[in-house]
C-alpha cells in the first residue's frame, strides 16, 4: 500500500502587528511568517480498512475528534477519488501552546498528504481555504513559502527574509492564543505598513507585553534571552527566539540556557520542509511509473 512520510515544521512570526479587530472578534494583523527546521514527523499509509481515519499515537490531552489532524482528514474526505482509508503516525516534537503553530502545521501537512494519497486533485488555494476553517495559521503551512501576511493571517504574499540560525526557547508554560487576543490591554491599533517595508523595519510583537504580564515564566525567559540580543516572541507565545549569524554562537548561548527551559538551535527556511519532501515524493512516483 502507498505511503508518504513528511516533516511538519514550526513557524516563527518575525514580527506581529495587530492593526484592528473585525466584527466577529478576529484580529486583523500583519506579520512575516518564516518556517524553521524543527518539526513533527508524520507518516501516512493508505489502508483498505473500514475505519477511514486512524491515528497513532493519540496526542495526550487532545481527544481524537478534536485533533486538527483528524479534522483536516475529515475535511478532505468528500473529495476522495478512491475508497481507501488512512493510517497516520505522528512523532510529536513541537511543544503545544508555544506560538510556533504545531497543530496548524499538522493540519496543513495532513491536507497536503491526503490530497495526493486520496487523489483529490485540489489546488493549494482550495486546501488553504479549507484549512482556514481549522485555524488562522493553517494557510501559511499550505502555502509553503515565507510570506508577509495580512487579514487574519491568510492573505499571503511571498517574501525572502534572511535565513539566520535561531535559538528557540520554550518557557515552562503554555499560552492559549484566545486568552491573549481577548486581553483588554492588548494594543490593536498599530498603523498598517506596506509590504515593501515588511523586511526593512524592525517590527515588534504587539502580544509581547500582555504575555509577559500574564506569564512570569515568559517574562523571566525574555529578560534572560535579551542579554544576548534582540529577543522576540513568536505568535502569542510562549516561545521566544533570537537570531544569530553563526551556528557556533547560537550553540554557545544554548549551552547556557537554564535546565528548566527547552531550547533548540535551528535554521530559518523560506520554503517549507513539507513542500520540499512532498515534491521529492511526487517526482519519485513519476519515476516509478
Ligand atoms: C497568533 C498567530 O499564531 C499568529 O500567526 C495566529 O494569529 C493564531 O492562529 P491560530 O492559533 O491558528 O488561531 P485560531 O485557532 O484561528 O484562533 C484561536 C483564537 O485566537 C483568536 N484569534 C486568532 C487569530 C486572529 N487573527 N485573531 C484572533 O482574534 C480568536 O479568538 C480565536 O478564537
Ligand atoms: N495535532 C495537534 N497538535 C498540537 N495541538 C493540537 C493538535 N490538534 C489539536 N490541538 C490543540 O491545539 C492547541 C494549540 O496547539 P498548537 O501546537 O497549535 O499551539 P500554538 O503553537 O500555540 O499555536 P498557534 O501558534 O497556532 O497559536 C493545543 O493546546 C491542542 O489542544
Amino acid at each position: 500500500m502507498t505511503s508518504l512520510a513528511l516533516p511538519s515544521p514550526a513557524k516563527l512570526n518575525l514580527f506581529l502587528h495587530i492593526t484592528g479587530q473585525r466584527e466577529d472578534g478576529y484580529h486583523e494583523l500583519q506579520t512575516v511568517f518564516q518556517f524553521i527546521d524543527v518539526a513533527d514527523h508524520m507518516h501516512f499509509s493508505v489502508t483498505d480498512s473500514d475505519s477511514l481515519i486512524s491515528l497513532s499515537p493519540e496526542i495526550p490531552g487532545v481527544p481524537f475528534e478534536h485533533n486538527l489532524i483528524v479534522k483536516a482528514a475529515r475535511l478532505l474526505e468528500p473529495y476522495r477519488s478512491n475508497n481507501t482509508g488512512i493510517h497516520i503516525e505522528i512523532d510529536k516534537c513541537l511543544p503545544m501552546g508555544g506560538g510556533i503553530g504545531g497543530g496548524s502545521s499538522n493540519a496543513a501537512t495532513t491536507l497536503l498528504a491526503l490530497n495526493q494519497l486520496w487523489q483529490c486533485h485540489l489546488p493549494l488555494e482550495t486546501l488553504a481555504a479549507l484549512g482556514k476553517q481549522l485555524g488562522a495559521d493553517v494557510p501559511i503551512f499550505v502555502f509553503g513559502h515565507s510570506a508577509f501576511a495580512e487579514g487574519i493571517g491568510e492573505k499571503l504574499s511571498k517574501v525572502e527574509p534572511e535565513t539566520p540560525f535561531y535559538l528557540l526557547l520554550k518557557p515552562n508554560c503554555e499560552v492559549p492564543t484566545g486568552q491573549i487576543f481577548t486581553d483588554k490591554y492588548l494594543t490593536r491599533d498599530t498603523p498598517a505598513i506596506r509590504i515593501s517595508h515588511a523586511l526593512k523595519l524592525e517590527g515588534h510583537n504587539d502580544c509581547l507585553e500582555v504575555v509577559r504580564r500574564l506569564y512570569s515564566e515568559v517574562d523571566e525567559a525574555f529578560l534572560w534571552l535579551q542579554q544576548f540580543g534582540d529577543a522576540k516572541l513568536t505568535g502569542t507565545g510562549a516561545c521566544l527566539f533570537l537570531a544569530f549569524d553563526s551556528i557556533d554562537e547560537a550553540n554557545r548561548v544554548k549551552a547556557a540556557v537554564p535546565d528548566k527551559w527547552q531550547a533548540w538551535v535551528c535554521r530559518g527556511c523560506n520554503t517549507s520542509p513539507t513542500h520540499n519532501a512532498l515534491n521529492q515524493w511526487i517526482a519519485s512516483q513519476h519515476t516509478e511509473c
